[in-house]
């Protein structure tokens, strides 16, 4: 069995502290709901001495945790903090005081304005003085990453002397790499007396996009707890995402020698909950959670995961709770794909006829950032029209606008392939086709209703035409198109109508 990974989740104290994404205690409560959920180890829930409100989310969270985690307040080392984070604790069934103060030169020199030996007696004051409340007693010895590697191990080695249960090394800035990181929690394990009988956490930033390689790191080196946050929410650019974390940490579980206990398949639904409450959007390639993450838009990849998932997924997305595998149908996509997104749609197409069908979807891919399946039902039916055709329509052309005469011009292939091309205008660019198209088309039929809709979404969105035209006779015919641009759809649904016209006056509809 390998060794287990504690995950502290922090999305409720440094995950709020992202710019915009303040909590009330009411949205602290629903989503420390989904944390014991996933079943994290330890809920961070806010900063007791910062405000009322968050005193009083440490201490629902508290209530509400009973045992299955344990629920920390976070205090500056600094007696009045640890005394109001106590007083939220108290209650919890267990409960967790984190202190601790800066121990980079900067954090010593510019905000804390305080020596080394003073830093280190203090380190070693708070713990003792959060210990009169608590048992677990977490320190944090923040911009670790930047500190000097002697004076750091110092710090430690008081405040495990002074019983801290966790030391927590933060690399606050998110600049290190990771092997440098990694040499810091080794350099820990060797020189610090008594750490074994720690835990030891790693607490890291993403300001240079390297958050997860960094605790990943640490955790290499023997840190068995891992501080993240739901979508990778926190100061700055954030912290590690703990998706990302519990993911990378069951997929290389041999390589690390670790597991969490995290259940996977909440991974989902949490990440949603967060960005629900507050208002974060995920960016869509998100690693795990982001609306592309399972998301394949390109040709070649799609064809490789019809044929296997595991060539171009290395999660199977049932695994986080996510609704399985996308195919996103754009100008990149290929055969394999619009094929098999038909056949879900239902509509097949013996291979001659597939290759028109698979031309046309390029033309409106083009024109199109994303085709949907409302426009695959168009782009099917249409073909489906198309086969009968007496008249196919090849191309329209149109100048129009408040000083033109509307003029078309139109090239139809009739059924022995030959082309016949007409120009016409009219009051506006749809009757100007219609007149170019009655000069090909051996029969004419009287406009009786002409209705258009958009039948997918945006602005890009492809229009479908609907006509009824009344022979000579009096009998009615229906007509359908469907295009990007609305005149061509226009005229597509009128010759739709007449092929059918013809068709029944020949007798062969
Ligand atoms: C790395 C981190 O993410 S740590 C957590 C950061 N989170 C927050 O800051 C959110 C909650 N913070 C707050 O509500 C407020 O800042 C409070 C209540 C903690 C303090 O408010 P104020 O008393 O008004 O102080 P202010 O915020 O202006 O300045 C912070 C003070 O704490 C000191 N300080 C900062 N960290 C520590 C520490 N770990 N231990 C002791 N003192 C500290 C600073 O040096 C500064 O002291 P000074 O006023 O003597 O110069
Ligand atoms: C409070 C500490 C752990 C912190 O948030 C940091 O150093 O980034």
């Amino acid at each position: 069995m390998s060794r287990k990974v504690y995950i502290f989740d922090t999305t409720l104290r440094d995950g709020e502290q992202s710019p915009g994404a303040s909590m009330n205690t009411d949205d602290k409560l629903i989503i420390a709901r989904q944390l014991l959920r996933l079943h994290v180890d330890a809920i961070e829930a806010g900063f007791p001495i910062s405000s009322p409100g968050d005193f009083r989310s440490v201490q629902k969270i508290g209530q509400l945790a009973g045992d299955d985690a344990a629920v920390v307040a976070l205090a500056r080392a600094v007696e009045k903090d640890i005394d109001c984070a106590a007083e939220a604790l108290r209650g919890a069934s267990r409960p967790r005081i984190h202190t601790g103060l800066g121990v980079s030169p900067q954090h010593l020199r510019e905000k804390l304005r305080i020596s080394e030996d003073e830093c280190v007696e203090r380190a070693r004051r708070s713990v003792a003085y959060a210990k009169r409340y608590v048992e677990d007693v977490q320190f944090y010895a923040e911009d670790a990453g930047r500190a000097d590697q002697s004076f750091l191990e110092r710090v430690v080695q008081a405040a495990v002397e002074a019983g801290a249960t966790v030391v927590n090394i933060p690399d606050t800035t998110g600049c290190q790499l990771p092997e440098e990181f990694a040499a810091r929690i080794r350099g820990l394990r060797e020189h610090v007396r008594g750490i074994e009988d720690v835990t030891i956490a790693v607490h890291t930033h993403n300001d240079l996009g390297m958050a997860t390689s960094l605790a990943l790191a640490g955790v290499r080196e023997g840190a068995t707890q891992v501080e993240c946050t739901i979508n990778g929410l926190g100061e700055r650019a954030g912290n590690a995402a703990l998706e990302e974390v519990v993911m990378a940490l069951r997929m290389h579980e041999d390589a690390l020698d670790a597991h969490t206990d995290v259940v996977a398949s909440e991974l989902t639904k949490a990440s949603r909950l967060v960005s629900r409450v507050t208002g974060m959007q995920v960016q869509a390639n998100k690693a795990i959670v982001g609306a592309n993450a399972f998301a394949h838009s390109s040709g070649i990849h799609q064809d490789g995961v019809l044929k296997a998932r595991d060539t171009y997924e290395v999660i199977d997305p049932d695994e986080v709770g996510a609704q399985g595998s996308e195919l996103i149908l754009s100008a990149r996509s290929g055969r394999a794909a619009l094929r098999h997104r038909l056949a879900e749609l239902g509509y097949s197409f013996p291979q001659t006829e597939f290759e028109g069908v698979y031309r046309r979807f390029l033309e409106v891919a083009d024109q199109k950032k994303e085709v949907f399946d409302e426009d695959l039902d168009s782009l099917a039916q249409e073909r489906e029209r198309d086969v009968s055709a007496v008249y196919t329509l090849s191309s329209v052309q149109v100048v129009c606008g408040d000083v033109a005469t509307p003029t078309a011009t139109v090239r139809i292939t009739d059924e022995n392939g030959e082309e016949h091309v007409a120009a016409a205008t009219g009051a506006g660019p749809v009757d100007a086709a219609y007149k170019a198209i009655d000069q090909v088309v051996a029969v004419h039929g009287d406009l009786h209703e002409f209705v258009v809709k958009a039948v997918t979404r945006g602005i890009d969105a492809i229009g479908e035409v609907t006509v009824r035209i009344v022979a000579s006779g009096g009998a009615v015919y229906s007509g359908r198109g469907s295009d990007t641009d609305i005149v061509v759809s226009s005229a597509k649904a009128y010759v739709n109508a007449l092929n059918r016209l013809i068709r029944m006056e020949r007798g062969d509809a």
